[in-house]
């Protein structure tokens, strides 16, 4: 068998509890700068894509906005923008939500990232269809969760048909005969359950022709649209049990699509601490867990999976010996419990503190801040390749734990070895995201209508 090349990318973190924002070396987490030196690093390293995720509604704990996380980013798709003006190869992945979003809108802005980058353009579909999120667009409520993958496979085919809408040759630009475009160019009609729209698509496709398609949920329906329809998928299972077990169970999905298990990579967020011994790595992977899971976040994150009040509990004794309150929500906006279920996240959680002796905050480090990758650069090297080669990913989406200086390490110390291994590339050898990635070229439905 040949050596798997392992597909790197880069995000600057999401809103959540494992970006230290009071370190030292923290910089902004709003400024250009920040996004720039991150998505340079990436690039300096020859990664895939760099990626940006989308948080719609602040979190609020208790009735108030929690304000212990990072609050507020950008919106990704103009950062990108920005982005592509100080970046050559790198490709540029924007999250953008299809529950309260319209279809025409964001392939125009998606094509518009694939023109201005030079064909480096990916979407990463998200489904997030909660009445509190929804409440910020006047959609409080307005999608139940069964319909949240059914709008967007139609959103996703709704985008696809406007980015197809133009052909090749379009563009006449010819002065002799006064013809810009041809006539019918970017005629389409869409008529389904969730959007009936029909026009002139403004927006010719970008060198991509369709841009790249990531996918970023774990439910079964998740995974069947990703089948269907995804180039990535951006996943949790950062372990190599659950990993190998998810790779397999969504590899076996494409096959009813006529697709091949390499037209659909796998990559899921992972995290690393490097030293320059194991012990030292260790060392420091402690000092990263008691900044990023300080006694706050660690009694706010067990009072939203125990749906009460817990402050008369000590962050480093015990688990609280009450039960949890079935219905009750004190944290919105978090998802914690949601694979699971409330119940079964407190059974589980129990069950691991009880067998390692844990505190509540030892416990809320070990289930939400375990940073995947910990050692030397050596022995990270060679985790990541065992993982990769093992059928547990395709690759990796990193998620530094400081903005923006927390990748340097990896691009300086790590990645030279993997180039050395034979399963990184050492320079880029395309010019789109789709290169990058090994994938083909995007299916291009011409329509059937010419004037
Ligand atoms: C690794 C990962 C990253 C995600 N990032 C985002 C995000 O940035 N914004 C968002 O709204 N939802 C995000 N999601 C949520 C999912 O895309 C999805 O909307 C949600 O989990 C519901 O789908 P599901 O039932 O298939 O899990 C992410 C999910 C995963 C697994």
């Amino acid at each position: 068998m040949p050596v798997k090349q392992i597909h790197l990318a880069a995000q600057l973190p999401s809103v959540q509890h494992t970006v230290i924002w009071s370190d030292p070396h923290a910089g902004s987490q709003i400024a250009f700068d920040s996004f720039a030196r991150l998505a340079r690093t990436a690039e300096r390293g020859k990664f895939d894509f760099f990626f940006l995720s989308e948080g719609l509604r602040l979190r609020e704990h208790k009735g108030r906005v929690h304000d212990l996380d990072v609050a507020g980013r950008p919106e990704a798709l103009t950062v990108l923008g920005a982005l592509s003006a100080v970046t050559t190869h790198i490709g540029l992945a924007a999250t953008v939500n299809s529950t309260f979003n319209e279809p025409y809108d964001v392939a125009r802005r998606v094509a518009t990232l694939d023109h201005l980058s030079g064909g480096r353009a990916a979407w990463n579909v998200v489904t997030s269809y909660d009445a509190f999120t929804g409440e910020n667009f006047r959609r409080g409520g307005f999608l139940d969760e069964a319909d949240r993958y059914t709008r967007a496979a139609e959103f996703l085919h709704t985008a696809q048909e406007l980015w197809d809408s133009w052909r090749p040759g379009d563009f006449r630009a010819d002065a002799a005969s006064g013809e810009f475009i041809r006539a019918g160019a970017g005629r389409f009609a869409h008529r389904g359950q969730h959007f009936d729209i029909s026009g002139r698509f403004s927006t010719p496709p970008g060198p991509q022709g369709r841009p790249v398609i990531i996918q970023a949920g774990d439910s079964a329906e998740g995974r069947e649209f990703a089948a269907a329809d995804a180039d990535v998928i951006f996943s949790r299972h950062s372990d190599l049990a659950s990993g190998r077990a998810a790779y397999r169970d969504v590899k076996a999905r494409l096959a009813k699509y006529g697709r091949a298990p390499e037209d659909l990579k796998i990559i899921p967020s992972v995290s690393y601490v490097l030293g320059d011994t194991p012990a030292e790595a260790a060392e420091r992977a402690e000092e990263v867990a008691r900044a990023q899971v300080g006694p706050e976040t660690a009694l706010m994150l067990m009072e939203a999976a125990w749906g009460r009040d817990l402050s008369g509990y000590d962050p480093d004794g015990p688990l609280p010996d009450v039960d949890p309150v079935p219905e009750s929500v004190v944290t919105k906006g978090h998802n914690l419990y949601r694979s699971r279920g409330r119940d079964e996240t407190v059974r589980h959680w129990r069950k691991i503190a009880e067998e390692g002796g844990l505190s509540i905050r030892e416990l809320i480090t070990e289930v939400t801040a375990r940073p995947t990758f910990v050692g030397t650069p050596r022995q990270v090297a060679d985790a990541m390749n065992e993982f990769v080669q093992s059928d547990a990913a395709d690759g990796f989406v990193f998620s530094p734990n400081v903005v923006p200086g927390g990748l340097d390490e990896l691009v300086d110390r790590v990645v030279p070895l993997l180039q050395e291994m034979g399963v990184h590339r050492a320079e880029y050898t395309g010019g789109t995201l789709r290169d990058h990635l090994g994938l083909r070229p995007a299916r291009h439905h011409h329509s059937e209508e010419t004037p």
